[in-house]
């Protein structure tokens, strides 16, 4: 029987502006694509091999051994499916594993990709097949307990023996040790080793190498391997985060990955075009983050503000009906903006990956130029999303009251899950300062007459022209991206100065950064906020957009511009650009937007197109029928096993009983 939709969700629908299904060929690209979608989505969810009870009632082993077996299922069932497209794999794993990884997510995201980007043809004639075929199962081993963020400080040593030809690992000190690789705790069979390279006693920088952590007849730690879990997180509970050390482990010259760089028989380095070029998966990955985050974000906002329908609380009139809690416009202010936000991260993380995937087919034919810019573009949007998304997903689960505190809102695991994406795959404030170290470059080319181009072109011969005085419409896409603009150019003007100024001062380059890096940060934050406001204005004009679905996106664009701009408003007052007549339109202006964006809200989340299945959330069911899920939830809880607790014979019992006998 289908269950009834709880009427406050029906009249939201049927009141909406708009057709939801537009804005869903919008995000996913074409009819056609999110048809396939839903086919890869229905052939997950309603796979009964897949079920299993919720996670959230298991201990940490159960979760471990629960997401294995799918993750290992989902492999078996993609490949006889298949399922082989990256877009494919991504709509039918995302149905799978819902909000969750799987022991060997590291092995697909980060291994493989590194054989593909940094391994010779003969190396992935070696091991590719292995690796694509799960033969060999692999980590990516780079973070140390002592260095995560300093990669060119870590101490694990590849120390190359020309005698043998053969490199000789070490973990020399506990700082050493490999610690957070994910899978690597107890799954991994091999590693995509980062370490030191040491030839004839010197030392050529970080290379990744190949290595075998596990027997594959036994899986056993091979000999000079200790390796095991780092024990319980704050989340990613699933995942088997390892630690490793090494004790004089050989392998063979060639595991050391060489398509950039070479080590010869004899010994003989082969400098690669750039040291950089080893860092590429992490690029790759942090390019991914810009979506993931947006995706997040999506699916939190599509929680709190169904549920906000949903919810019915205190009177806003003495005598009349309780509101949906969706009406109060603080409500309204605590989820729209983030709900703009999604559409932003969501949007920009396309563009991300466009640009990501035409650099690297450049990257791979031997053009470098463009690394720089596809680094700094890659680190300032990845910090800027996670950390947005960290906010904004936390944000919608204290506007679901009580509810957002427990597991059946989705809530807790969907931000646990997600919010390292903030600290791994670079530290947030670290990539900034990346990306500040490539603005202040910039900048300094600029000042000597060069012509920029890319995400930095807009500095080049800025006039930074204060507008006091202009009346300008706050509405108006084209204006909120100049501001933008104007404060991203200012901020990085005010920070190279600031640079400057310290080293006049007498201060040397590294003690002038330092002394200059708050600074420096906001300057990256300007600048990354700038691109995705201007990328999202930039997909609005597709020609190919519906009336009705064009005139609600703008009025999301415009309000994701207007929050921002508000929240930061110092930024764009400082210099007198705007005026505090052009922030109170601006506030005014957001208050409008809500109003107008109220009643197609559900729709707009809707539009996300996520099953309840991967929403995995009470609150956000599609169908709103939330109070009996919940309660039917509550009682699946292992603690309601039996309607007496075994703990009460044991304990609960012996001491009321004995204060009973005290009376
Ligand atoms: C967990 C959930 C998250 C969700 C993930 C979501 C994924 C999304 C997919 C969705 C599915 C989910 C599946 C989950 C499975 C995956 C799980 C992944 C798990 C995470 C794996 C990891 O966590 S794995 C370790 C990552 N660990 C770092 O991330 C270290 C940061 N630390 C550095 O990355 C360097 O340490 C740092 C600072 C650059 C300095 O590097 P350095 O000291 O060598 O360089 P300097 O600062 O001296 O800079 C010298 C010059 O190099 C330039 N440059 C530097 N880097 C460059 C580069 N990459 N490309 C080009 N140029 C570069 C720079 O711009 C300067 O250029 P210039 O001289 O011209 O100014
Ligand atoms: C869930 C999870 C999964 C992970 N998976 C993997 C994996 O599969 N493989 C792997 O190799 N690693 C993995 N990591 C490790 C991860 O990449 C690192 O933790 C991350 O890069 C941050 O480095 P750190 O821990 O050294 O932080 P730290 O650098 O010690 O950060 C601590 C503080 O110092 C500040 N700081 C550090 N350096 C600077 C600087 N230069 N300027 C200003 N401030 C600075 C930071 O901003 C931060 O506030 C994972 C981590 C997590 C949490």
């Amino acid at each position: 029987m289908v269950a009834k939709m709880n009427p406050d969700l029906k009249k939201e629908r049927e009141n909406a502006s708009f057709d939801p299904e537009k804005i869903t060929n919008f995000l996913y690209g074409g009819q056609e694509s999110v048809k396939r979608k839903r086919e890869l989505e229905s052939l997950a969810l309603n796979d009964p091999d897949y079920q299993h009870e919720d996670l959230n009632f298991m201990s940490r082993e159960q979760q471990y051994e629960t997401q294995l077996k799918k993750g290992i299922l989902m492999v078996t069932k993609m490949k006889e499916l298949k399922i082989t497209s990256a877009q494919d794999q991504l709509f039918y794993t995302s149905a799978v594993l819902v909000s969750d990884v799987h022991p060997m997510s590291v092995h697909t995201r980060m291994f493989l990709p590194t054989l593909y980007g940094q391994a010779t043809e003969q190396q992935k004639d070696k091991w590719l097949k292995l690796a694509e075929n799960y033969t060999i199962i692999g980590t990516y081993a780079q973070t140390e307990i002592g260095h995560g963020t300093f990669v060119r400080g870590l101490e694990t040593t590849a120390t190359y023996d020309p005698k043998t030809q053969e490199f000789i690992l070490n973990t020399p000190t506990l700082s050493a040790s490999k610690w957070w690789p994910g899978g690597m705790g107890k799954t991994s069979n091999y590693v995509v080793l980062m370490a030191q390279l040491y030839i004839y006693g010197k030392s050529y920088g970080i290379h990744p190498f190949m290595l075998q952590i596990r027997s594959l007849e036994d899986h056993k730690p091979l000999p000079g391997v200790t390796v095991g879990d780092i024990g319980p997180k704050f989340g990613y509970d699933v995942m088997d985060n390892g630690f490793l050390s090494l004790n004089n482990v050989r392998i063979p010259r060639e595991n050391m990955l060489m398509k950039y760089s070479r080590v010869e028989p004899d010994g003989t380095y082969v400098r690669p075009p750039s040291t950089k070029l080893a860092y590429g998966t992490m690029v790759q990955v942090r390019a991914g983050i810009v979506m993931f985050s947006g995706m997040n974000l999506a699916k939190a906002v599509t929680i709190a503000t169904r549920y906000s329908c949903v919810r019915r609380q205190s009177e806003m009139k003495p005598g009349h009906p309780e509101p949906q809690v969706l009406d109060y416009v603080t409500q309204q202010y605590k989820l729209f903006p983030y709900l703009a936000a999604a559409y932003a991260f969501w949007l920009t993380g396309q563009t991300m990956m466009s640009v990501y995937t035409t650099s690297s087919s450049q990257i791979s034919k031997g053009d470098i130029s463009v690394l720089p810019e596809l680094h700094a573009l890659s680190a300032g949007l990845k910090a800027l999303s996670s950390s947005m998304a960290n906010v904004g997903m936390e944000e919608c689960r204290l506007a679901c009251g009580g509810h957002g505190y427990s597991h059946a809102s989705g809530l807790p695991r969907l931000y646990t899950n997600a919010t390292p994406a903030s600290t791994a795959e670079g530290e947030h404030v670290v990539l900034m300062l990346q990306t500040a170290r490539y603005l202040m470059k910039s900048y300094n080319q600029s000042l000597q007459g060069e012509k920029l181009a890319g995400s930095v072109a807009y500095l080049s011969g800025v006039q930074l022209v204060p507008a006091a005085g202009r009346t300008r419409n706050m509405l108006d896409l084209g204006a909120l991206c100049d501001a933008f603009r104007h404060r991203a150019a200012r901020i990085v003007g005010e920070a190279a100065a600031q640079l400057r100024s310290e080293m006049q001062g007498g201060k040397d380059q590294a003690d002038a950064w330092n002394a200059s890096s708050v600074d420096l940060t906001k300057a990256a934050m300007a600048h990354s906020q700038y691109f995705v406001v201007k990328t999202f204005a930039e997909r609005l004009t597709d020609s190919r957009l519906d009336s009705s679905i064009s005139a609600v996106l703008t009025r999301l664009c415009q309000l994701h511009a207007l929050h921002g701009l508000v929240t930061n408003s110092g930024d764009f007052l400082e210099d007198g650009y705007l005026t505090g007549s052009d922030i109170r339109q601006a506030r005014r202006h957001i208050n409008a937007l809500m109003a107008k964006l109220r009643p197609d809200a559900v729709a707009l989340v809707d539009a996300f197109d996520f099953p309840d299945g991967i929403l995995n959330s009470i609150l956000g069911r599609y169908d709103g029928n939330v109070y009996q899920h919940l309660l039917e939830w509550a009682k699946a809880s292992p603690l309601n096993k039996t309607d007496v607790h075994q703990s009460y014979h044991k304990y609960l019992k012996p001491f009321l009983e004995a204060n009973r006998a005290k009376l």
